[in-house]
């Protein structure tokens, strides 16, 4: 963290305006690797200014893709014709910065024969193993050896189609599967898959390269391997989780903010519980344009209508489910809410220790290692404070805060927006990670913030 990453919030006014969202960070990461399975340039349009997008930019480049700036703002142009192998000290450059390195493996196996993958990076919020990756991974015949700069893969005998079931629907995992079946010899069967919007958005990259992957129900998805893959041309889906994130800031501020870009398809889940709990919205389509008039973004606009929010029972859980990059940032919103809400996190077993900094603010949110409702969760009965309930409303009160992780850190923002007094909010930064321009959205929304 350097001096200079520091925000000064003065809380107490609502937020107020209109933020566009551009294509979601879970999506356009891992479009810019599949990018690498093609023997064509790619493009990738609306591709957000954010951290992970330039930690991707890097290792691609390392690797010999050029990426270049398209003609529109926010197009990327990959150009996967002279892929090469980097050395372990120049890919290492890139170590604890993010998950997505871990989806270079299939893409470099089938283009170099090997490849090496740094230390992840990621939020803390868990141990976040990867060993549903290594275990794929071997099964498609990849060698793979764990070292302690990095762990280095091979294939000796190349990479074959071959059947797997996820002991969790794991987002990464499925990814890695997906990238590594593609160009695989022979059919995969991947069950237990995980099927959010930003998988299916995947899904549709890979097969405009030529890809064939069936969908089928019950989250099993097969992959029939071609022998080459050429460039896409795609606009991804929109970004939902920082949509969900600005319509919490609306709700815990009691303001009113529309989100050009957002779709009211892959956030169903949040909406509802967002009614739920006593906020207001209004979908907007988009309209195409037609002869002589041009045509318009759709958007969803959020606002607090007034009178007391409501307290609610909720789960995180993996697709269709209440999304648990979505948690932190609403839970803001609860503080506000008359009554006790509960929240049940099933996705990672320590999602809630942004709860404390909450708590130092005024809020009042006790964290229980049961299990606070019906979904069957891993964490139950284990050393976990994975549930919370959620008393309020509390009056929140500014307070010195540090940003662990990237959602938990937007929701210190949104709370020390919400809180009365000027707060510190330290480490900043991170939130780079996977919201674009957040400090010139909040000034455009009214926020009164400023460096340091
Ligand atoms: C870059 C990206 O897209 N990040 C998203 C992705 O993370 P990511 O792909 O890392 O999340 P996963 O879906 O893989 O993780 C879900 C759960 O499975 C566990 N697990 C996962 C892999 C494995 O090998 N072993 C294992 O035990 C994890 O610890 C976690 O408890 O999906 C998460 C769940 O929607 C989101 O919160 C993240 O924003
Ligand atoms: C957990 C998240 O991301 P990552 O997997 O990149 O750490 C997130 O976006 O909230």
């Amino acid at each position: 963290m350097t001096v200079n990453d520091v925000l000064t919030v003065h809380g107490g006014t609502p937020l107020h305006g209109r933020i566009r969202v551009r294509g979601a960070k879970n999506l356009v990461s891992k479009a810019m690797v599949a990018a690498l399975l093609g023997d064509a340039p790619s493009r990738l349009y609306d591709v957000p200014r954010i951290r992970d997008v330039e930690v991707v930019r890097g290792l691609l480049e390392l690797h010999g893709v050029r990426v270049s700036d398209g003609a529109e703002d926010g197009e990327l142009v990959l150009d996967p014709a002279n892929v090469e192998s980097a050395t372990t000290d120049e890919i290492n450059v890139h170590a604890g910065s993010s998950r997505i390195p871990i989806l270079f493996c299939g893409p470099l196996l089938h283009r170099l024969g090997h490849a090496f993958i740094p230390d992840l990076g990621g939020c803390h919020i868990g141990p976040r193993p990867i060993d549903f990756h290594i275990q794929a991974l071997r099964q498609f015949g990849a060698v793979v050896d764990k070292a302690p700069e990095g762990m280095h893969l091979t294939a000796p005998t190349g990479l074959h189609g071959t059947k797997l079931e996820l002991p969790f629907p794991s987002v990464g995992a499925t990814e890695q599967v997906l990238l590594t079946a593609v160009l695989a010899e022979g059919v995969t069967e991947l069950r237990n898959a995980a099927v959010e919007p930003e998988i299916i958005d995947l899904i549709c990259v890979l097969q405009k390269m030529g890809a064939i992957i069936k969908v089928h129900t019950d989250r099993v998805i097969e992959i029939q391997g071609v022998p080459r893959l050429g460039g896409y041309t795609h606009r991804p889906i929109p970004d939902r989780i920082e949509a969900a994130s600005w319509a919490a800031a609306a709700l815990a501020t009691g303001g009113d903010i529309e989100v050009y870009g957002a779709e009211q398809v892959d956030m169903m889940t949040f909406l509802n519980v967002f009614r739920s709990v006593g906020g207001a919205y209004e979908v907007t389509d988009m309209r195409p344009p037609r002869e002589g008039s041009a045509g318009t973004e759709g958007k969803i606009r959020f606002w607090h209508p007034g009178g007391e929010l409501q307290a609610v029972a909720l789960e995180t859980d993996v697709h269709p489910g209440f999304m648990t990059d979505w948690q932190q940032p609403l839970v803001v919103a609860l503080t506000q809410a008359r009554g006790l809400s509960i929240v049940h996190e099933t996705v990672y077993e320590q999602r809630l220790g942004y709860t404390e900094a909450l708590n130092s603010m005024g809020a009042t949110i006790q964290v229980y290692r049961d299990c606070l409702g019906g979904t069957p969760c891993r964490f139950g009965r284990r050393d976990f404070k994975h549930s919370a309930v959620i008393a309020g409303p509390s009056k929140l009160h500014a307070a010195d805060l540090v940003i662990p992780d990237l959602r938990a850190g937007f929701s210190h923002l949104i709370a020390a927006l919400a809180a009365e007094g000027t707060s510190r909010v330290y480490g900043v930064d991170l939130i780079n990670r996977g919201y674009e321009d957040f400090e010139a959205k909040l000034a455009a929304l009214g926020a009164h913030a400023e460096r340091a």
